[in-house]
């Protein structure tokens, strides 16, 4: 259990409301001025990833007193307790032990008395050696052919990490197709199965509980139409897989127990992507491949757990989260990815983020006093920039940016990459810098242009600058390099967390709307007007019926 620690109570919180105030009276491009080693003060190599974090409203004594408030709330001990397996997700009395799933140190890790890490590596020989029978053809459908197409049926965590990281890796795909079906939205799946053959394709029912709406109801169509082809219920076995925590279900939903790759309770939905939940990924990109995944991760885990926090990147990037939501004011964080492949990256963190640390609740119990969970969005570049840039150069908003590219593109057509790298240099500069009213004038001078004539104009071609961001500029999109990255994020997420004093790892609020849902759905049944619900609710419902007939 981690202790309930008031982060507003401690000393180093109300140092820093007074020295955000005096912060507050400088800026980014004072602060460059001031000092022309800032780029190797404030950046860090791990492996083949550059964070810079110089242009960011800080000094040392900022992250002096950030560091503070990190030991204050006692982050180590949380660290250690998350990394030992104690049960951190206290109002669901679970442990927190993604790391465990990508632990290539096989270094022991112990729930309720009991080293995981044999029921881990059996499970991750199982995925192996059934990708090894895809890939090589000896897995063969119900006609006796090779799977072409794997089918992902599963929503929110069991969706968003295979989606994210097989686009992501796109590069690596072999010779098996991945489908990805999470929406309960009909047409979800109608598109799909419109794609593949019954002959040749693989389902994955991905779901922890194996009991969400909007999985089985996808995985009963699935298993309709296959059938609708196949005949045979005999034939699902080799066309149906389960990845879940709940044998009882998959075997009544009809999975064979063999087809069913297991994970456990102390694995999160959405830090899954590591587990059997990652099977689609295995298939899309081949086994060795997930595994560098795990691997990379794995680095980060030891990073996060000896790195001083001046050296620690997770660390860092959530003290700037902190700095900027908690002492300026910002609401939202935008991520965004100068790649093509990374285009879903933003939206998975945007579950990781949103649904972990969007709590009010403390673990004590009461009301915070502050801001937790950022509002977390974005888009990849230089799309991005030709749609919502607008706002973050010149908006009301402050909003703390991370810009993430590859050195070297896996498509160096003609001169894209460098035209792409030159925006993602540029923006952070812009953002930063900014353009002053002078050097606009002197812009219009320089054009022929008068005074008076360009006066109206010129306030608003002026950029405040004074923006912050990270740029997280790495070599080239590797497997193993994705996993560094998404557990750089994750651990960003783990460490907001704990400084705000709130539990990261349970949902409870996505709870209310399925409740009310579920009660719902049988209203819908006949045609008759409905009266139990507010008034609102019951025209919407009144009106859904009169306008079906
Ligand atoms: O994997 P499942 O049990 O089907 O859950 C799928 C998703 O739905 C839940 O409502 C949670 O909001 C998510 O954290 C979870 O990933």
């Amino acid at each position: 259990m981690l202790k309930s620690i008031n982060p507003s109570q401690t000393q180093a919180w109300s140092e820093l409301g007074e020295h955000a105030g005096a912060m507050k009276e400088t800026s980014i491009k004072a602060l460059f001025g001031e000092d022309n080693e800032r780029f190797n003060k404030y950046s860090l190599q791990f492996e083949d990833i550059l964070f810079d974090y110089s242009k960011n409203l800080i000094t040392d004594e900022t992250l002096t007193k950030l560091f503070a408030l990190a030991e204050q709330t006692e982050l180590k001990q949380a660290i250690a307790a998350m990394f030992g397996g104690e049960k951190i997700n206290a109002t669901e009395n679970r442990a927190v032990l993604h790391t465990a799933l990508r632990n290539r140190s096989n270094t022991e890790v112990v729930v309720d008395g009991e080293n995981v890490m044999p029921l881990v590596n059996a499970e991750l020989a199982k995925m192996k050696a059934f990708c090894e029978k895809v890939h090589s053809g000896s897995w063969t459908g119900y006609t006796g052919k090779a799977i072409t197409d794997v089918v992902n049926i599963g929503i929110g965590g069991s969706d968003l990490g295979p989606v994210m990281v097989t686009e992501s890796l796109k590069p690596y795909w072999k010779n098996v197709t991945p489908h990805f079906v999470s929406n309960v939205d009909g047409t979800h799946i109608v598109e799909i199965l419109k794609k593949v053959d019954p002959e040749t394709t693989l389902f994955l029912i991905a779901s922890k509980t194996f009991t969400t709406q909007e999985t089985m109801t996808n995985a009963h169509s699935a298993r309709d139409w296959f059938l609708n082809a196949a005949g045979d219920e005999a034939h699902v076995a080799k066309h149906f897989a389960a990845l879940s925590t709940n044998k009882d279900s998959v075997v009544a939903f009809g999975i064979d127990a063999a087809n069913m790759f297991e994970f456990w309770d102390w694995v999160g939905g959405r830090y899954s992507l590591w587990s059997a939940i990652g099977l689609s990924i295995a298939l899309t990109i081949g086994y060795d491949n997930f595994e560098a995944i795990l691997q990379g991760a794995h680095e980060v885990d030891l990073h996060v757990q000896q790195a001083d926090f001046a050296e620690n990147i997770p660390v860092l990037m959530a003290l700037l989260g902190i700095w900027y939501g908690n002492f300026f004011d910002a609401d939202s964080e935008a991520i965004l990815p100068y790649d093509q492949y990374m285009h879903r990256f933003a939206a998975y963190f945007q579950q990781g983020n949103m649904e972990s640390n969007g709590k009010y609740v403390s673990r004590s119990g009461e009301a915070v006093d502050y801001q937790t969970g950022p509002i977390i969005w974005g888009e990849p570049g230089t799309n991005g920039q030709h749609a919502f840039y607008q706002l973050i150069h010149q908006g009301t908003k402050l909003i703390p940016c991370d810009f993430l590219a590859p050195a070297v593109s896996h498509n160096p057509t003609g001169d894209h990459h460098p035209k792409l790298l030159a925006n993602f240099f540029a923006q952070t500069e812009a953002l930063a810098f900014g353009k002053t009213k002078q050097q606009v004038e002197a812009e219009f001078a320089a054009a022929g242009k008068s005074a008076a004539d360009v006066a109206e104009l010129v306030p608003h071609k002026v950029f405040e600058g004074n923006r912050p961001t990270n740029s997280i500029l790495f070599k080239q999109m590797t497997p193993a390099t994705l996993g560094r990255l998404i557990a750089l994020y994750e651990h960003k997420i783990f460490v907001q967390g704990v400084i705000w004093n709130i539990y990261s790892f349970d949902q409870w609020g996505v709870e209310l709307g399925k409740q009310l849902a579920s009660q719902i759905l049988p209203e819908l049944d006949d045609d008759a007007d409905v009266s139990s619900h507010d008034s609102s609710t019951n025209g919407l419902i009144n009106t859904y019926k009169a306008w079906r007939k």
